[in-house]
C-alpha cells in the first residue's frame, strides 16, 4: 500500500490510526490495573461489603483529597475494562441516587487476603524491573543473547534470581498465587490424574504449593519438590512432602510421577528435551503430569488467543521459552521418547497433559 495519499478518504486515515493509538496506549490499562491494586481498591470494596461510593472509597483509601477527581477519573476506565461494577444507589439523605463502586468477578480475584487471590503474580507481571526487558527487544534482535531480559541484566532470569533475594521473593510468591488457584482446580475437577499414583515430584515446584494441595488432597501419596537450592532453601517438609534443592537438568528423584506446571514453557525445544528425558528415567511406566498453554490460532476466541500470545512474547523476553501448539507439544513428546499423551482443556487458557512413556 502506497503512503496515505489525497485519494485516500479521511477514514482511511484515521481508522488505522485509532487502530495503532490503541496498542501504543494500551499499557495504560495495566497501569492503571496496578495503581488499584497498589491503593487496595480491590480490598477496600470488598472490605466495605456494599457498593463504595467515590468519597467513601476515598476515605477508605486515605488519598490526598484534591485527587478525588483522579480517583473518579481512574474507576471510569477499569469499569470500562469490567476491573469493576458501577451500580446506582439511593442517597438516605436527599432520596437522590449516587454511583456506587462494586467488585466483578475479576476484581474478586484481585482482593489480597482471599485464598485465591492473584495479586501476587499480577505485581511480579508489572513490576518496573519485570517490565524493563521489554524496552531491550529491539536491541536484543540484533545482538548475541539469548533473551532480552539477559541484554537487559547481563544474566539469565535464574542466575538474577539467586543474587537478588527480593527479586527471587516476589517472583516465587507469584508463582504461589498462580499454583494456589490452579491447584485449587487440579484436586477438585482432576482427581483421575493423581488415583493410583503413591508418590509424584513436582520438579521446579517452587514453595510447594502445588504438591501441599496435592498431598491434601490425597494422603497416602508421597510428594516431592525438587526446585533451585535458592528456592528451597529453609522449606519445612511434612511426613508426606519433602523439598530437595537440585537442577532438573542433572537428576530428578524417581517417582510414579512428575509434575510440571509452568516449566516446560520456560525453555528452549532442546532444553525441554533434555527435562523431559530425566523425566522419562525418573516415572519408569508411569506419567508426566503438564500443566500450560496449549495454543490453537484456529479454535480459540479473540481475547484468549491475545492472552497467549502476549505469554508467548513475555516468555521469549523473559527466558527463551515459548507457549505452543498441540502439533509442538506432540513432536517434543516424540523426541523425548514418549509414545502417548491425553490433552484436559481444564484451566481456562491451560490445559492438564498427560504424557505416558
Ligand atoms: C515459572 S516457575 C514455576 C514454578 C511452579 N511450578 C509454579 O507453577 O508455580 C519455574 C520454576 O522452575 C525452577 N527452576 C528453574 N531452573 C531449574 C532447574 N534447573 N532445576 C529445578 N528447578 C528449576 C524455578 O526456580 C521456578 O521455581
Ligand atoms: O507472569 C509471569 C511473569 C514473568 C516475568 C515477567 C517479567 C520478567 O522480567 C521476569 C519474569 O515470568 C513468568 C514465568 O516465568 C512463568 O513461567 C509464568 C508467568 C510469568
Amino acid at each position: 500500500m502506497a503512503f496515505p495519499n489525497a485519494v485516500d478518504s479521511s477514514q482511511e486515515l484515521l481508522d488505522p490510526q485509532s487502530h495503532v493509538w490503541n496498542l501504543i496506549y494500551n499499557y495504560i490499562s495495566s497501569m492503571s490495573l496496578k495503581s488499584a491494586i497498589q491503593l487496595g481498591i480491590p480490598d477496600a470494596i470488598h472490605k466495605h461489603n456494599n457498593p463504595i461510593t467515590l468519597s467513601q472509597l476515598a476515605d477508605a483509601l486515605s488519598i490526598n483529597k484534591a485527587k478525588s477527581h483522579a480517583l473518579f477519573r481512574l474507576m471510569r476506565i477499569l469499569v470500562h475494562f469490567k476491573i469493576f461494577d458501577k451500580v446506582n444507589i439511593s442517597n438516605d439523605e436527599d432520596e437522590d441516587e449516587e454511583e456506587a463502586y462494586s467488585l466483578t468477578r475479576a476484581s474478586r480475584l484481585l482482593v489480597r487476603d482471599e485464598p485465591l487471590s492473584f495479586t501476587p503474580l499480577a505485581l511480579v507481571a508489572i513490576d518496573a524491573i519485570m517490565v524493563d526487558p521489554f524496552h531491550h527487544m529491539a536491541e536484543w534482535f540484533k545482538d548475541a543473547s539469548p533473551t532480552p531480559f539477559f541484554t537487559r541484566n547481563g544474566i539469565n532470569m535464574w542466575e538474577f534470581g539467586a543474587n537478588d533475594e527480593g527479586w527471587n521473593k516476589l517472583f516465587n510468591e507469584g508463582m504461589s498465587s498462580d499454583s494456589q488457584f490452579v491447584s485449587s482446580i487440579l484436586v477438585k475437577e482432576c482427581k483421575h490424574v493423581f488415583e493410583g499414583l503413591k508418590s509424584v515430584v513436582d520438579v521446579g515446584g517452587g514453595n510447594g504449593v502445588v504438591a501441599k494441595a496435592v498431598a491434601g488432597a490425597f494422603p497416602g501419596l508421597k510428594c516431592v519438590v525438587l526446585d533451585l537450592p535458592q528456592v528451597v532453601a529453609g522449606l519445612e517438609g511434612s511426613e508426606n512432602l519433602r523439598f530437595v534443592g537440585g537442577d532438573m537438568f542433572e537428576f530428578i528423584p524417581p517417582a510414579d510421577a512428575v509434575i510440571l506446571k509452568w516449566i516446560i514453557h520456560n525453555w528452549s525445544e532442546e532444553d525441554c528435551v533434555r527435562i523431559l528425558k530425566k523425566c522419562k528415567e525418573a516415572i519408569g511406566g508411569g506419567k508426566v503430569i503438564i500443566v500450560d498453554m496449549v495454543v490453537d490460532y484456529e479454535k480459540q476466541e479473540q481475547n484468549a488467543i491475545q492472552t497467549q500470545l502476549c505469554f508467548d512474547v513475555l516468555m521469549m523476553t523473559v527466558m527463551a521459552g515459548k507457549e505452543r501448539t498441540e502439533k509442538e507439544w506432540a513432536d517434543l513428546f516424540s523426541s523425548a521418547g514418549f509414545q502417548n499423551y491425553k490433552i484436559t482443556p481444564i484451566l481456562g487458557l491451560r490445559s492438564v497433559i498427560e504424557v505416558f512413556p
